[in-house]
């Protein structure tokens, strides 16, 4: 019996033979995704879907050192191509690391949070993993429902592939996640 692996199953590097060759710059670009896009259209712009206290998914809560039920800041978007959505990202943050390392976090609305997070020389961005979401994970249906509401035209894929990377500011860790969607393929690698 074929047993698959759990859907959030993070990798360091995409497996070459299962992995659309396009994406693989996608994911594994560790410079800002927001000017990587930026340089490839006319126009990057962000929808914000929701910014405020939710809970993680358990493999969020894992890297972040989550105690069982702590819930934390989550910030979705949606970035936008020319006005064509290409990423669904979700931002967490613990909510002790509001106030002191990262009080960044509050305010940023449509801007993108690229533009902080690539300014500051007290921010760092630990290495990125990557992975296959598929209908059993929960993020996978968030990115759909988001894509639906902004773009009903557009199919979503049975699965989705993304990227994540914690970023430190004075030891204290924030976690962006990116997950690209169909329009990236439309987009110069
Ligand atoms: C981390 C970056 O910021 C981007 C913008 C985000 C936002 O505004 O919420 C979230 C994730 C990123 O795709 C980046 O540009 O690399």
């Amino acid at each position: 019996m074929l047993i698959r692996p759990p859907s959030e199953t993070w990798l360091a590097a995409p497996p070459r033979a299962r992995t659309p060759s396009h994406l693989i710059p996608w994911l594994t670009d560790p410079s800002s995704l927001t000017a990587r896009i930026r340089a490839r259209c006319e126009r990057v712009s962000v929808n914000l879907l929701c910014q405020g206290l939710a809970s993680a998914v358990p493999d969020e809560a894992k890297l972040l050192g989550l105690r069982p039920g702590e819930r934390v800041w989550v910030r979705e978007v949606l970035l936008l191509a020319d006005r064509r959505p290409v990423v669904f990202a979700r931002t967490l943050l613990p909510r002790g690391h509001v106030r002191g390392a990262w009080n960044l976090f509050h305010g940023f609305g449509a801007r993108p949070l690229g533009a902080a997070l690539f300014a500051d020389p007290a921010i760092s961005r630990a290495p990125l993993a990557c992975v296959r979401l598929d209908a059993r994970d929960a993020r996978y249906h968030r990115a759909r429902a988001a894509l639906a509401a902004h773009a009903p035209s557009v199919l979503v894929p049975r699965e989705l592939w993304g990227r994540r990377s914690l970023f430190h500011r004075h030891d204290r860790a924030l976690m962006v996640s990116e997950f690209f969607l169909p329009a990236i393929f439309d987009l110069p690698r």
